[in-house]
């Protein structure tokens, strides 16, 4: 069915004004217990607080003697202290010898120290280094102060401290410093059910044969992996025609029997004859142009609980759109902060022209060949900036981030760069 699409000029919102609408849409999904081994990538729900003290009990930082400092403070190798060996402590060890003047416990690096002990000597600073446990402990050099080599209950952080906040996402980092203060599950938002969409009668599987007119489809891998990046489960990823029937039965499958989150769509949304997701979705979700290159045609809106975010088919634009509005999105819905990607200003090495009015997305490669001066350039093997590059996306690390007013940008310039990881 041929619908006529108006081509008079609409003014164009920034894409500032766009992710308004966008964040303003994206609540965040409720919280879940989920047990920590399964929990990375995860974002916290609430606060986690520390069940345990941490260290747990006063223990040694060092393999050696537990020992009373008055004891030893004067030792040298020339008057070295001698002490009777009363206990042997493994880290696991649950013995509590009592320690008293002139005597010593040999202990390991973790093992609790017993409660009167003041100080802890390594075996590098007694005469005989590591001897069977019972013989002398013969000491040839002071420790610094009292309490030396001695990790004390609580001094990194006291049960019922937060280790965590809501709104972190759970790296291998942050999970083992959880799993430390005795922590097994957390509470989490809950993945983004997300229902990936390539629309185009052009398009054929990737490895497929290919007929005049048809090309290999590359948007929905983009999209999956990107979502799946960005925290979410991709329930479903499909390719359709730009017939409306075909696309209609995705869209209700995805947001009724697939209970999504989030749609996201690519093609089928300009100003040409086949425009499938426009001509779907016109009246449920709203059809923009904002000042952005690329990625001007866009789509958003909420369908039932659903966000629905029609991206331009261009696989460039697809790529920059994905970064201005769907990540941020996602990441809402998990409740993170922040929402944008880290800017770094670096020089570009290479020089391009930009399109007065639209906020540019160049993909460039990094070049950190110098650490203490990165350097960037464009992507792309003629240095442009096209919607319609592909192939070059693959040399791309980052975006260079150019605002609207600026129209062209030299070798040597600053430009603001968004790092993909
Ligand atoms: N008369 C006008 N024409 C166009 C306008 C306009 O304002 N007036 N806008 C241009 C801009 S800017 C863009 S961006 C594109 C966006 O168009 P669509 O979203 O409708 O995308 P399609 O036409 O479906 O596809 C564009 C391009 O990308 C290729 N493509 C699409 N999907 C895939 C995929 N999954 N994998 C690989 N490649 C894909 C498609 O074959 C086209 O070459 O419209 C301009 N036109
Ligand atoms: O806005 Mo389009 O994405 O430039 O080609």
């Amino acid at each position: 069915m041929h619908h006529a699409t108006s081509l008079a000029p609409r003014a164009m919102l920034t894409v500032e004004e766009q992710q308004a609408k966008v964040s303003a849409a994206a609540r965040p999904l409720r919280a879940e217990a989920v047990p920590i081994a399964l929990a990375a990538g995860r974002t916290l729900a609430d606060d986690v607080r520390a069940r345990v003290d941490v260290p747990l009990f006063d223990n040694s930082a060092m393999d050696g003697y537990a020992v009373i400092f008055a004891d030893v403070e004067a030792a040298t190798a020339e008057h070295p202290a001698e002490l009777r060996v009363i206990a042997d402590l493994p880290a696991g060890s649950s013995e509590e010898p009592e320690l008293r003047p002139g005597l010593a416990a040999r202990i390991m690096t973790g093992a609790p120290v017993p409660r009167t002990a003041t100080v802890v000597v390594p075996f590098e600073h007694t005469r005989d280094g590591l001897q069977a446990w019972d013989a002398p402990a013969i000491v040839t050099t002071a420790p610094a102060r009292e309490g030396a080599h001695i990790r004390r209950r609580g001094e990194e952080l006291r049960a019922g401290a937060v280790v965590a906040r809501a709104g972190t996402v759970l790296g291998p980092l942050q999970l083992t410093a959880i799993a430390a203060t005795g922590i097994d599950t957390v509470q989490v938002r809950r993945r983004p059910r997300v229902a990936v969409i390539s629309t185009g009668t052009e398009l054929a599987a990737a490895g497929a044969d290919l007929a005049r007119g048809q090309i290999p489809e590359s948007n929905s891998v983009l999209l999956a992996s990107m979502c799946a990046e960005a925290g979410a489960d991709v329930i479903s990823v499909d390719t359709v025609t730009d017939e409306d029937a075909a696309f209609t039965a995705l869209v209700d499958r995805a947001l009724h029997c697939g209970r999504v989150d989030v749609v996201v769509t690519s093609g089928g949304v300009s100003a040409g004859a086949h425009e499938v997701v426009k001509n779907v979705l016109r009246d449920r979700i709203e059809f923009v142009a904002v000042a952005m290159q690329p990625g001007r045609p866009q789509a958003f809106g909420r369908i039932d609980d659903a966000l629905i975010f029609g991206l331009p088919g261009n696989p460039a634009s697809v790529a920059a759109s994905f970064e201005a509005f769907v990540r941020p999105a996602l990441l809402a819905l998990q409740g993170r902060e922040p929402l944008q990607r880290p800017m770094i200003r670096l020089t570009t090495t290479a020089g391009w022209r930009s399109p007065a009015g639209r906020q540019q997305y160049v993909p460039v490669a990094l070049d950190r060949s110098d650490p203490a001066a990165w350097a960037v350039h464009p992507a792309a093997a003629d240095g442009s900036s096209g919607a319609h590059l592909a192939a070059g996306l693959a040399r791309a690390d980052a975006y260079a981030v150019v605002p609207a007013e600026v129209s062209a940008v030299a070798a040597g310039d600053l430009v603001d760069v968004m790092l993909l990881s």
